[in-house]
Protein backbone atom coordinates (compact mmCIF):
# COMPACT_ATOMS: atom_id res chain seq x y z
CA UNK A 1 0.00 0.00 0.00
CA UNK A 2 1.31 3.16 -0.80
CA UNK A 3 2.55 5.76 2.51
CA UNK A 4 0.17 8.30 1.92
CA UNK A 5 -2.66 5.76 1.89
CA UNK A 6 -1.29 4.20 5.17
CA UNK A 7 -0.79 6.93 6.86
CA UNK A 8 -2.73 9.86 5.63
CA UNK A 9 -3.33 13.85 7.07
CA UNK A 10 -5.51 14.76 4.59
CA UNK A 11 -8.10 12.26 3.25
CA UNK A 12 -10.20 14.00 0.03
CA UNK A 13 -13.46 12.17 -0.09
CA UNK A 14 -15.35 12.17 -3.48
CA UNK A 15 -15.43 15.88 -3.12
CA UNK A 16 -17.87 17.76 -5.93
CA UNK A 17 -17.68 21.73 -6.14
CA UNK A 18 -20.47 23.50 -8.63
CA UNK A 19 -19.91 27.20 -9.45
CA UNK A 20 -23.88 26.97 -10.94
CA UNK A 21 -23.49 25.04 -14.08
CA UNK A 22 -20.08 24.97 -14.12
CA UNK A 23 -18.29 21.74 -12.81
CA UNK A 24 -14.92 22.63 -11.19
CA UNK A 25 -14.32 19.48 -9.15
CA UNK A 26 -16.10 16.49 -10.03
CA UNK A 27 -16.18 12.91 -7.20
CA UNK A 28 -12.44 13.75 -6.27
CA UNK A 29 -10.84 11.39 -3.87
CA UNK A 30 -6.91 11.12 -3.12
CA UNK A 31 -4.89 11.34 0.18
CA UNK A 32 -2.20 13.24 1.26
CA UNK A 33 0.71 11.56 3.32
CA UNK A 34 2.14 12.51 6.93
CA UNK A 35 4.88 14.12 6.63
CA UNK A 36 5.13 14.31 2.54
CA UNK A 37 5.32 16.61 0.26
CA UNK A 38 2.32 16.33 -2.03
CA UNK A 39 1.63 18.15 -5.64
CA UNK A 40 -1.71 18.96 -6.97
CA UNK A 41 -0.46 19.50 -10.38
CA UNK A 42 -2.56 20.16 -14.03
CA UNK A 43 -3.62 22.19 -16.81
CA UNK A 44 -4.67 25.62 -16.20
CA UNK A 45 -8.33 25.56 -15.36
CA UNK A 46 -7.51 21.89 -14.12
CA UNK A 47 -9.18 22.71 -10.71
CA UNK A 48 -6.27 23.00 -8.79
CA UNK A 49 -7.26 26.04 -6.42
CA UNK A 50 -10.83 25.07 -6.21
CA UNK A 51 -9.25 22.11 -3.85
CA UNK A 52 -6.66 24.49 -2.14
CA UNK A 53 -10.24 26.72 -1.47
CA UNK A 54 -12.01 23.82 -0.34
CA UNK A 55 -9.66 22.57 2.04
CA UNK A 56 -8.46 25.90 3.50
CA UNK A 57 -12.66 27.06 3.82
CA UNK A 58 -12.41 29.94 1.24
CA UNK A 59 -15.23 27.72 -0.41
CA UNK A 60 -17.78 24.79 1.18
CA UNK A 61 -17.48 21.84 -1.03
CA UNK A 62 -20.75 21.19 -2.95
CA UNK A 63 -20.11 17.47 -1.90
CA UNK A 64 -18.00 15.59 -0.37
CA UNK A 65 -15.52 15.18 2.76
CA UNK A 66 -12.05 16.71 3.86
CA UNK A 67 -11.12 14.82 6.69
CA UNK A 68 -7.86 16.45 8.65
CA UNK A 69 -6.03 14.20 10.96
CA UNK A 70 -3.21 15.77 13.84
CA UNK A 71 -0.62 13.70 15.10
CA UNK A 72 -2.19 13.67 18.06
CA UNK A 73 -5.46 11.71 16.48
CA UNK A 74 -7.44 14.89 16.80
CA UNK A 75 -9.74 14.76 13.72
CA UNK A 76 -11.19 17.25 11.82
CA UNK A 77 -13.94 17.42 9.05
CA UNK A 78 -12.58 20.85 7.21
CA UNK A 79 -16.23 20.87 5.04
CA UNK A 80 -18.22 21.47 8.08
CA UNK A 81 -15.75 24.44 9.77
CA UNK A 82 -15.83 27.91 9.32
CA UNK A 83 -12.07 29.22 7.35
CA UNK A 84 -10.95 31.06 10.60
CA UNK A 85 -11.58 27.39 13.25
CA UNK A 86 -10.00 25.68 9.78
CA UNK A 87 -6.34 27.66 10.27
CA UNK A 88 -7.17 28.14 14.19
CA UNK A 89 -8.17 24.67 15.33
CA UNK A 90 -6.98 22.54 12.41
CA UNK A 91 -4.22 24.30 12.15
CA UNK A 92 -4.07 24.72 8.15
CA UNK A 93 -2.30 27.29 6.85
CA UNK A 94 -1.60 28.47 3.39
CA UNK A 95 0.06 30.95 0.95
CA UNK A 96 -1.39 32.70 -2.16
CA UNK A 97 -0.41 32.82 -5.86
CA UNK A 98 0.02 36.53 -5.53
CA UNK A 99 1.97 37.57 -2.62
CA UNK A 100 0.07 38.71 0.29
CA UNK A 101 2.62 40.23 2.60
CA UNK A 102 1.96 43.30 4.81
CA UNK A 103 4.67 45.50 2.45
CA UNK A 104 5.01 48.57 4.95
CA UNK A 105 5.85 46.58 8.33
CA UNK A 106 8.60 45.15 8.91
CA UNK A 107 10.02 41.61 8.21
CA UNK A 108 9.83 40.40 11.70
CA UNK A 109 6.80 42.42 12.57
CA UNK A 110 5.10 40.03 9.68
CA UNK A 111 6.18 37.39 11.37
CA UNK A 112 4.90 38.49 14.88
CA UNK A 113 1.50 39.21 13.29
CA UNK A 114 0.98 35.79 12.27
CA UNK A 115 1.55 34.79 15.71
CA UNK A 116 -1.57 37.29 16.80
CA UNK A 117 -3.62 34.73 18.33
CA UNK A 118 -1.76 33.31 20.77
CA UNK A 119 -0.36 36.63 21.75
CA UNK A 120 -4.06 38.28 21.92
CA UNK A 121 -4.39 34.85 24.19
CA UNK A 122 -1.75 35.77 26.65
CA UNK A 123 -2.89 39.51 26.83
CA UNK A 124 -6.30 38.46 28.16
CA UNK A 125 -7.14 40.67 24.87
CA UNK A 126 -4.95 43.22 25.86
CA UNK A 127 -5.28 44.21 29.79
CA UNK A 128 -1.88 41.84 30.66
CA UNK A 129 -0.56 43.35 27.47
CA UNK A 130 -0.77 47.04 28.21
CA UNK A 131 0.46 46.20 32.09
CA UNK A 132 3.18 43.97 30.55
CA UNK A 133 2.00 40.96 32.83
CA UNK A 134 4.71 38.30 32.89
CA UNK A 135 2.24 35.70 31.14
CA UNK A 136 2.64 37.99 27.93
CA UNK A 137 6.47 39.17 28.26
CA UNK A 138 6.43 35.23 28.18
CA UNK A 139 4.24 34.87 25.25
CA UNK A 140 5.85 37.38 23.62
CA UNK A 141 9.49 36.48 23.76
CA UNK A 142 8.13 32.95 22.35
CA UNK A 143 6.99 35.00 19.53
CA UNK A 144 10.02 36.37 19.34
CA UNK A 145 12.17 33.05 18.99
CA UNK A 146 9.74 31.55 17.07
CA UNK A 147 10.01 34.02 14.24
CA UNK A 148 14.06 34.06 14.90
CA UNK A 149 14.21 30.92 14.34
CA UNK A 150 12.15 30.78 11.23
CA UNK A 151 13.66 33.99 10.05
CA UNK A 152 17.41 31.90 9.69
CA UNK A 153 16.06 29.44 8.07
CA UNK A 154 14.87 31.46 5.50
CA UNK A 155 17.67 33.39 4.94
CA UNK A 156 16.12 36.59 6.12
CA UNK A 157 17.39 37.09 9.48
CA UNK A 158 19.78 40.07 8.40
CA UNK A 159 16.74 41.56 7.07
CA UNK A 160 14.30 41.43 10.10
CA UNK A 161 13.97 45.30 10.31
CA UNK A 162 13.64 46.03 7.08
CA UNK A 163 10.33 46.61 5.34
CA UNK A 164 9.11 43.26 3.72
CA UNK A 165 8.11 45.38 0.51
CA UNK A 166 11.86 46.61 -0.13
CA UNK A 167 12.98 42.25 -0.37
CA UNK A 168 13.63 41.45 -3.35
CA UNK A 169 10.51 38.47 -4.82
CA UNK A 170 12.08 35.40 -3.88
CA UNK A 171 12.48 36.85 -0.70
CA UNK A 172 9.69 37.34 0.00
CA UNK A 173 7.63 33.97 -1.47
CA UNK A 174 10.45 32.53 1.34
CA UNK A 175 9.16 35.24 3.90
CA UNK A 176 5.43 33.71 3.17
CA UNK A 177 6.35 30.40 4.17
CA UNK A 178 8.57 31.77 6.96
CA UNK A 179 4.91 33.65 8.22
CA UNK A 180 3.24 30.56 7.30
CA UNK A 181 5.63 28.57 10.03
CA UNK A 182 4.93 30.69 12.59
CA UNK A 183 1.41 29.37 13.34
CA UNK A 184 2.75 25.77 13.88
CA UNK A 185 1.20 24.64 11.26
CA UNK A 186 -0.38 20.30 10.51
CA UNK A 187 -0.74 20.82 6.65
CA UNK A 188 1.06 23.45 4.88
CA UNK A 189 -1.28 24.57 1.34
CA UNK A 190 0.97 26.48 -0.79
CA UNK A 191 -0.35 27.68 -3.94
CA UNK A 192 2.52 27.97 -6.52
CA UNK A 193 5.56 28.94 -4.57
CA UNK A 194 8.08 28.93 -7.72
CA UNK A 195 6.34 31.30 -9.65
CA UNK A 196 8.92 33.61 -10.90
CA UNK A 197 11.78 32.70 -8.90
CA UNK A 198 15.18 32.06 -10.64
CA UNK A 199 16.97 28.53 -10.76
CA UNK A 200 18.78 29.95 -7.36
CA UNK A 201 16.09 30.65 -5.63
CA UNK A 202 14.00 27.95 -6.88
CA UNK A 203 16.99 25.57 -5.68
CA UNK A 204 16.81 27.60 -2.19
CA UNK A 205 13.27 27.00 -1.84
CA UNK A 206 13.36 23.35 -2.89
CA UNK A 207 15.79 22.76 0.46
CA UNK A 208 13.40 24.91 2.52
CA UNK A 209 10.67 22.84 1.76
CA UNK A 210 12.82 19.59 2.10
CA UNK A 211 13.99 21.03 5.86
CA UNK A 212 10.24 21.76 6.76
CA UNK A 213 9.49 17.96 5.85
CA UNK A 214 12.05 16.07 7.74
CA UNK A 215 12.60 18.18 10.67
CA UNK A 216 8.65 19.90 11.60
CA UNK A 217 5.07 17.70 12.15
CA UNK A 218 3.97 19.68 8.86
CA UNK A 219 2.96 18.08 5.91
CA UNK A 220 2.96 19.95 3.03
CA UNK A 221 0.46 20.30 0.10
CA UNK A 222 1.44 22.75 -2.84
CA UNK A 223 0.29 23.37 -6.69
CA UNK A 224 3.24 23.89 -9.04
CA UNK A 225 3.64 24.40 -12.45
CA UNK A 226 7.44 24.60 -12.65
CA UNK A 227 7.64 20.28 -13.22
CA UNK A 228 11.26 20.38 -11.98
CA UNK A 229 10.42 21.83 -8.75
CA UNK A 230 7.75 19.05 -8.65
CA UNK A 231 9.77 15.70 -10.07
CA UNK A 232 12.57 16.82 -7.53
CA UNK A 233 10.53 17.60 -4.14
CA UNK A 234 7.71 15.61 -4.15
CA UNK A 235 6.74 12.13 -2.76
CA UNK A 236 3.65 12.42 -3.79
CA UNK A 237 2.10 14.01 -7.45
CA UNK A 238 -1.76 13.49 -7.88
CA UNK A 239 -2.62 15.09 -11.19
CA UNK A 240 -6.34 16.65 -12.52
CA UNK A 241 -7.64 17.27 -15.64
CA UNK A 242 -10.96 19.10 -16.16
CA UNK A 243 -11.43 18.48 -12.42
CA UNK A 244 -11.19 15.15 -12.22
CA UNK A 245 -8.32 12.89 -10.87
CA UNK A 246 -6.52 11.45 -14.10
CA UNK A 247 -3.34 9.98 -12.31
CA UNK A 248 -2.12 9.86 -8.91
CA UNK A 249 1.46 8.43 -7.46
CA UNK A 250 5.01 8.58 -6.99
CA UNK A 251 6.73 11.23 -9.38
CA UNK A 252 8.42 8.53 -11.46
CA UNK A 253 4.90 6.95 -12.19
CA UNK A 254 3.03 10.06 -12.83
CA UNK A 255 5.71 11.54 -15.34
CA UNK A 256 5.19 8.17 -17.61
CA UNK A 257 1.63 8.35 -17.71
CA UNK A 258 -0.08 8.75 -20.53
CA UNK A 259 -2.82 9.73 -19.26
CA UNK A 260 -0.82 13.12 -17.85
CA UNK A 261 0.91 13.63 -20.70
CA UNK A 262 -1.92 13.56 -22.97
CA UNK A 263 -3.00 16.43 -20.63
CA UNK A 264 -0.66 18.85 -20.89
CA UNK A 265 -0.30 18.60 -24.42
CA UNK A 266 -4.20 18.84 -24.59
CA UNK A 267 -4.64 15.69 -27.05
CA UNK A 268 -6.95 12.74 -27.26
CA UNK A 269 -6.83 9.74 -25.55
CA UNK A 270 -6.99 8.34 -29.08
CA UNK A 271 -3.70 10.16 -29.93
CA UNK A 272 -1.43 8.80 -26.48
CA UNK A 273 0.77 6.42 -28.10
CA UNK A 274 1.97 9.42 -31.01
CA UNK A 275 2.55 11.63 -28.16
CA UNK A 276 4.30 9.31 -26.07
CA UNK A 277 6.81 8.30 -28.74
CA UNK A 278 7.29 11.97 -29.45
CA UNK A 279 8.16 12.46 -26.22
CA UNK A 280 10.16 9.41 -25.88
CA UNK A 281 8.37 7.16 -23.04
N1 LIG B 1 -15.53 31.44 -7.88
C1 LIG B 1 -15.70 30.85 -9.05
N2 LIG B 1 -16.83 31.05 -9.77
C2 LIG B 1 -17.01 30.45 -10.97
N3 LIG B 1 -16.13 29.61 -11.54
C3 LIG B 1 -14.98 29.38 -10.88
C4 LIG B 1 -14.70 29.97 -9.61
N4 LIG B 1 -13.48 29.53 -9.19
C5 LIG B 1 -13.01 28.71 -10.15
N5 LIG B 1 -13.92 28.63 -11.15
C6 LIG B 1 -13.78 27.81 -12.36
O1 LIG B 1 -13.44 26.50 -11.94
C7 LIG B 1 -12.52 25.91 -12.87
C8 LIG B 1 -11.28 25.50 -12.13
O2 LIG B 1 -10.56 26.67 -11.75
P1 LIG B 1 -9.27 26.67 -10.81
O3 LIG B 1 -8.87 28.08 -10.60
O4 LIG B 1 -9.54 25.84 -9.61
O5 LIG B 1 -8.22 25.92 -11.75
P2 LIG B 1 -6.62 25.80 -11.58
O6 LIG B 1 -6.29 24.39 -11.90
O7 LIG B 1 -6.21 26.32 -10.27
O8 LIG B 1 -6.12 26.75 -12.75
P3 LIG B 1 -4.76 27.63 -12.86
O9 LIG B 1 -3.63 26.64 -13.02
O10 LIG B 1 -4.99 28.40 -14.12
O11 LIG B 1 -4.65 28.48 -11.64
C9 LIG B 1 -12.26 26.95 -13.95
O12 LIG B 1 -13.12 26.67 -15.05
C10 LIG B 1 -12.65 28.25 -13.28
O13 LIG B 1 -13.08 29.20 -14.21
Amino acid sequence: MASWSENPILKVEHLTMRFGGLVAINDLSFDVGRGDITALIGPNGAGKTTVFNCVTGFYKPTEGRLKLRHHDGDTYLLERMADFKISRHAKVARTFQNIRLFGGMTVLENLMVAQHNPLMHASAFSFAGIFSLPRYRHAEAKAVERATYWLEHVNLIDRADDPAADLPYGAQRRLEIARAMCTGPELLCLDEPAAGLNPRESAELNRLLRYIGANHETSILLIEHDMSVVMEISDHVVVLDYGEKISDGDPEKVKNDPAVIAAYLGVDDEEVDEVEEEVGV
